[in-house]
């Protein structure tokens, strides 16, 4: 296993996770990579490892470029354990190694994670001179834990991000002019959705902190590096992060018998009558993750639930809990429940309270159909929309 060179003497020694398809519940359909970088300068430093399970294959990436026991620094930007989970095994290799966590709460953390080692706390504004380098400290708090950091180095002008800006999608490829660019972008898009959309706030304020730096590379923590296209991500998460929607429509259902069905696709019919595209989605067919970040984007929701047993559909309960998690808890965002039902259809009323929880305006009165609906009925679903 080789190290890539990104920039002289800067190295990527990072791993593929080539089969990860669930990372805690979100569906990683191109798998990942965890990112570590390696700086060859008088102090030789690794920002950020990998998981536990892929140190063999971190520690022969750096040795392809120097003996690990040659590390001096370790910059941890994130505690969570798919970046710092090699952190013993390097240790292992450089035990008078320095590692640099942010203050307060990653070196408040960190000897929960790895017991004591050689931890220095840094702040917003500190620095560390690596020789011809120097390393500035950008804490990130919220971005997605406490600890969370970016690194910049103004002398090759790359941010070490993270978190930030990154994406699942396992490559042999490194850089974004090298893969397919919608893919690139929307996996960037799946990821700030699944993992940062409810820390919005947070990430317009990194990005306001970052506003000011020359940045020529984006060197993320997982997938793809930016290189070309570090303008257009940037613009992309000022979007995201700021809720700026479009004028489009998701509905998202689950149904037994097909009622619960037949009302979704008039409601999508209302919405293309009235000129907003909508997009369907059947809970039984689709992830939760592939939704949220549909969801991102659009400015209408609608969710349809049939009762059962008292209840909603427990899909569609696992929905609104993913949300409801993730939400912007953005009063733009308009929301309506709908759903058929054979006796006390308590789940309209329950979905409807789910989109209250998520921070949304309810946009329409809940939709119910006793049993089947009727022709009737449903033109009336249509009309409702167009005419609101
Ligand atoms: C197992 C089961 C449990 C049900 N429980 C309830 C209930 O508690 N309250 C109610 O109003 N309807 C209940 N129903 C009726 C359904 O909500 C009704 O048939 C509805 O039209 C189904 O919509 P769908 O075709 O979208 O699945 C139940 C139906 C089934 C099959």
């Amino acid at each position: 296993m080789k190290a890539i060179e990104i920039k002289k003497d800067i190295y990527w020694v990072g791993v593929i996770d080539w089969n990860l398809r669930n990372f805690h519940g979100y569906r990683t359909g191109r798998g990942s990579s965890y990112n570590a970088y390696l700086i060859i300068d008088e102090k030789i430093t690794l920002i950020d490892t990998a998981k536990e399970s892929f140190k063999d294959e971190l520690l022969d990436r750096i040795s392809s470029i120097i003996d690990p026991a040659k590390i001096d620094y370790i910059i941890c930007n994130h505690l969570e354990q798919d970046h710092s989970g090699s952190i013993p095994a390097v240790m292992e290799k450089c035990p008078h190694a320095e590692i640099y966590t942010c203050m307060p709460n990653g070196l408040k953390n960190i000897p929960k994670f790895y017991g004591d080692l050689n931890y220095k706390g840094v702040k917003a504004g500190d620095s560390l001179n690596i020789g011809k380098r120097t390393l500035q400290f950008l804490p990130v708090p919220m971005l997605h834990w406490p600890d969370s950091m970016f690194t910049y180095c103004p002398e090759e002008q790359i941010l070490f991000s993270n978190d930030g800006f990154g994406q699942h999608l396992a490559s042999s490829l490194r850089f974004d002019d090298e893969v397919d660019y919608s893919t690139l972008m929307y996996e960037a898009k799946k990821y700030y959705a699944n993992i940062l959309m409810l820390y919005g706030r947070q990430a317009e304020t990194a990005l306001k902190a970052t506003a000011n730096l020359d940045i020529k590379i984006i060197a993320t923590g997982h997938g793809i590096i930016w290189r070309k296209y570090v303008k257009e991500i940037f613009a992309n998460y000022t979007k995201w992060c700021t809720n700026d929607v479009e004028d489009e429509a998701i509905v998202v259902y689950d149904s037994m018998w097909h009622s619960t069905e037949k009302m979704a696709k008039f409601i999508v019919e209302g919405f293309a009558q009235k000129g907003i595209p909508a997009q369907l989605y059947d809970l039984k067919e689709n992830h939760i993750s592939d939704l949220v970040t549909e969801f991102l984007t659009r400015k209408y929701i609608a969710v349809g639930s049939p009762t059962l047993n008292n209840n909603m559909m427990p899909t569609v309960a696992s929905f609104l809990c993913y949300l409801k998690g993730l939400s912007p808890k953005d009063k733009n965002r308009l929301a309506f429940a709908f759903g058929s039902y054979g006796w006390g259809g308590q789940s309209i009323a329950q979905v409807e309270e789910e989109l209250k929880n998520c921070g949304f305006t309810i946009w329409l009165d809940n939709m119910r159909i006793k049993n089947i609906p009727t022709k009737d009925e449903l033109l009336q679903i249509s009309e409702t929309i167009l005419n609101k």
